[in-house]
């Protein structure tokens, strides 16, 4: 936040401003960046706004019904300006509002949009030219609509230009981002669902390893961070990502966290088989349940968001199990602890730091790589369900999220492992990722805080390296001497942020905070801050 005055002004401005039909005493504390205002109705109402929070300033015209009413036709032609900001609202929604003040000295008018508009110049943070893709198949198709109706003239509002690309296929907006002159954008923004955020984040990512001459097949290479913001404009069907870094999915709200410029960095794990990149993931690496609820689901995308209703219920009933060993370094840098009661909120000092913890093991390690040299857990096992997860993973159905207390940037991951029990016990847990109650606190769930991990199925194990492809032609094969036990014979798929991949058998690295987003991370519970900062920001009036 820049609380920097401009140069030459005074540090506050306090004017007897017109609002509607009454006065009111206006502030603007150009120091501390804050302009505040008692409203001469709705019980004189105190609004606090940070310059930091608003969106724009307008020289405007009063409507007719201003100018016709009250006592508007005794004054000369009167002067007004339009302040839109942001307004928290519950549940971590934000609205675009605004308010006009007015004065019939066109001077003072006029130093007033002006000082306002020099604070907003000095917002630095805040992208003046953006690249976006929309996906016009994500979710419940309304991707474009969204956009155009409730994003664009938000954009448009704050004066931020934009060059939207519409895909027309998959991949798309990832191989767009290999050839277009990216240093021409403040950021790029995506319009779908998690799998639409996956292409784009592993464009730029991609980019920056490539003209940074890094090899993603070495799955030991530091990958070069990524310093171009994605923002998203949650148009999927899950938008995990999206209501993990912000609190909600809601278009408008994220289309405000972009043009105010937050920004909250990200981890990302790399997935390699035998020395080949495969993918990145930031939310969901899942094999098992979650992995043959995509599988299915892929061949009913007609059904739009409700396929994960039917595929879900459908592999709960059928209830295979997959052999394993499951290899970790745990995260010993961190805090943390997947336990934890407490989550990751904005300002997280875990994530910050971790971070450092990170910066100076590697600084002290320099080139050597110790990591090979720390310590491996081995698990072997029977699991229903293998989920690692950057982040909470959480979403609508899951509101809390798969590991509550996963942090966004603290260079691990949480790995949970769900081993084989009944159906009944199975059930239990599952729902309670969807309330509140602790989904960990089972005999059969394990929860590890990791910085790198490696599955193989025992089928890979018994049948050499090649024989995932052997697995997956044998997909949906399940023990024929005993059809009832749910053994699978076959390899499950990984579901890496709803994408599957080609290999059960993989590595996997998690990088420290490798991209950033347009976000600030979910904001604390909203009733409390509202009254901690009236408070505070009262005080300091
Ligand atoms: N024009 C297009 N035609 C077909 N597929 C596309 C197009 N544009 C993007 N895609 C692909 O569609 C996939 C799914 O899109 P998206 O993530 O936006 O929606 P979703 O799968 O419904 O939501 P979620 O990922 O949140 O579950 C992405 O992996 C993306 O690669
Ligand atoms: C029998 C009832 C089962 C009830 C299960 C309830 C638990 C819901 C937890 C949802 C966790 C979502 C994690 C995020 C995964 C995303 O990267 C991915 C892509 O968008 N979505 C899915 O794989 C879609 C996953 C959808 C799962 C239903
Ligand atoms: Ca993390």
């Amino acid at each position: 936040m820049e609380r920097q005055r401009p140069a030459g002004r005074p540090p506050r401005l306090v004017s007897s401003l017109g609002l509607g039909q009454r006065c009111s005493e206006v502030t603007l504390d150009q120091e501390r960046g804050l302009l505040a205002w008692r409203h001469p109705r709705r019980g004189g109402e105190n609004y606090f706004v940070p310059t930091s929070e608003i969106i724009a300033v307008e020289e405007s015209e009063l409507n007719k019904k201003q100018r016709n009413t009250g006592k508007w036709h005794k004054l000369a032609k009167p002067h007004s300006f339009t302040v839109y900001y942001v307004k928290k609202a519950r549940n971590h929604r934000w609205w675009c509002r605004d308010v006009t003040f007015w004065c019939v000295d066109e001077n003072l008018c006029n130093q007033w949009t002006q000082a306002l508009k020099e604070l907003l110049e000095m917002q630095k943070c805040r992208p003046k030219r953006l690249l976006v893709y929309i996906n016009p198949y994500g979710g419940k198709r309304q991707g474009k609509r969204i956009y155009e109706q409730k994003v664009a003239p938000l954009f448009s509002l704050a004066s931020i230009s934009t060059d939207v690309v519409i895909t027309e296929h998959a991949n798309h907006a990832k191989d767009n981002l290999f050839e277009v002159n990216i240093n021409k954008y403040d950021g790029v923004v995506c319009v779908g669902g998690d799998g639409m955020f996956s292409e784009v984040m592993h464009g730029l990512i991609g980019r920056m390893q490539k003209d940074s001459g890094i090899d993603q097949n070495n799955p030991k290479a530091p990958l070069v961070q990524c310093n171009i913001r994605i923002g998203i404009i949650p148009a999927g069907s899950t938008d995990c990502v999206c209501y993990s870094t912000v609190g909600i999915s809601d278009p408008v709200t994220s289309a405000l966290h972009i043009i105010i410029g937050d920004s909250q960095p990200l981890d990302v794990s790399s997935v390699h088989h035998n020395n080949t990149f495969l993918k990145y993931s930031v939310s969901l690496l899942g094999y098992g349940f979650y992995g043959d609820i995509l599988k299915d689901s892929e061949k009913k995308r007609w059904m739009g968001p409700m396929r994960y209703d039917y595929s879900g219920f459908k592999t709960f009933l059928s209830h295979h199990y997959y052999e394993g060993t499951i290899s970790f370094q745990p995260a010993k840098h961190t805090l943390g602890s997947p336990r934890d009661k407490d989550s990751c909120r904005t300002g997280c000092y875990i994530c910050k730091e971790s971070e450092q913890q990170l910066a100076e093991q590697q600084k002290k390690c320099g080139l050597k790589n110790e990591e090979d040299e720390e310590e491996w857990k081995v698990i072997k096992g029977k699991f229903l369900a293998i989920n690692a997860v950057n982040m909470s993973c959480a979403c609508p159905r899951s509101p809390k999220g798969l590991s509550p207390a996963a942090h966004l940037a603290d260079g691990s991951a949480d790995l949970i492992l769900v081993r084989k029990c009944s159906r009944f016990d199975f059930l239990r847990h599952l729902v309670r990722n969807t309330n509140q109650d602790d989904q960990f606190d089972f005999s059969f769930v394990d929860v590890y805080r990791v910085k790198s991990f490696q599955f193989t199925s025992k089928l890979s194990e018994d049948n050499g390296s090649n024989v995932a492809d052997i697995g997956k032609k044998r997909f949906g094969q399940f023990c024929r001497d005993h059809p009832a036990c749910c053994c699978n014979i076959a390899d499950s798929t990984w579901n890496c942020d709803g994408e599957t991949l080609d290999s059960s058998a993989i590595e996997v690295r998690v990088h420290c905070q490798l991209m950033k987003l347009f976000a600030r991370g979910i904001e604390e519970n909203c009733k409390d801050e509202a009254a901690y900062s009236h408070s505070s920001i009262e005080h300091l009036l």
